[in-house]
């Protein structure tokens, strides 16, 4: 049996208070889970939780073979190039004191190249436009060779043909590396099409678990946002569309 890279058991979460009833989960190598929930209800919070930035509650969880994580937003101190960036990936590789080798430099070459943002190789990160930073920032998780990679909202920024890339190299890195991959997302769809999985995060604290094309139905999906999803079948090769049927109210001129 293939051993989860990471697993979650009774897992307590919060900035000092419990976010949700204990949580349980597994995601084995190869795996795509997506985690899906109202605004501020705790998914930051969650993957915060799961790279030891905040402590847990209560429960546990065991990360195998190392984990990144790629933030909704990232700062650097200064403004440091974009091969720079990525290149803070391979950390843990170069040695105290030490350059980074030709392989560190082909890492990030590689990721730059995947991402399609070579010919930025040398602009400074902070010039980047929020896309091509998000991108950047996937690039820098990339070389790290962690086993486990934690995304969150990697397409909020992007555009359409962005997402694509993006949630293709999701479904690469799953499938040909076996790497276990969880993405926060706020587009059902991005979960539909690529995670084998879903964590809803429902309010009252609820959650619910399993796999994604049971669990985003129209009537879970209704529960977590609280506004009518449709489910809209595709053709074969693009499986489904879950598409939100906002009630939009014509606004007459001069009318408050
Ligand atoms: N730095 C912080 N200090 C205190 N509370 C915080 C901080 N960051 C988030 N919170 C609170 O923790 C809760 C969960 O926030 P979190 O950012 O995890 O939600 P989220 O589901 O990722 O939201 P979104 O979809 O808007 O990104 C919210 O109530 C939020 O106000």
């Amino acid at each position: 049996m293939t051993q989860p890279a990471l697993t979650v058991e009774g897992l307590v979460f919060g900035r000092g208070q419990p976010l949700f009833s204990p949580l349980s989960f597994c995601c084995k190598p190869g795996e795509i889970w997506a985690v899906l929930g109202a605004n501020g209800l705790g998914k930051s919070t969650l993957l915060d939780t799961l790279t030891g930035v905040l402590p847990a509650l209560a429960g546990h969880f065991t990360v195998q073979g190392g984990v990144s994580i790629v933030p909704q937003s990232f700062r650097p101190a200064f403004d440091w190039s974009v091969h720079d960036v990525v290149l803070m990936g391979r950390a843990r590789h170069v040695g105290l004191l030490s350059m980074p080798s030709k392989q560190d430099n082909r890492h990030v070459d590689n990721a730059l190249r995947r991402l399609n943002l070579h010919t930025l190789a040398r602009s400074t990160f902070l010039t980047l436009s929020g896309g091509q930073q998000q991108l950047v920032m996937i690039a820098r998780a990339l070389v790290s060779g962690n086993r486990t990679l934690l995304l969150d909202e990697p397409c909020s920024a992007l555009d359409l043909a962005n997402q694509q890339i993006v949630l293709q190299l999701i479904a690469t890195l799953a499938h040909r590396e076996a790497r276990s991959v969880v993405f926060t997302t706020h587009d059902p769809t991005h979960a539909w099409q690529v995670a084998d999985n879903t964590l809803l995060l429902l309010p009252d604290q609820q959650w619910l678990a399993g796999k994604t094309h049971t669990l985003l139905s129209e009537e879970n999906l209704q529960r977590a946002y609280g506004i009518p999803v449709r489910r809209i079948q595709l053709d074969d090769a693009h499986g489904a569309a879950l598409v939100p049927l906002f009630d939009l109210r014509r606004q007459e001129p001069g009318g408050l």
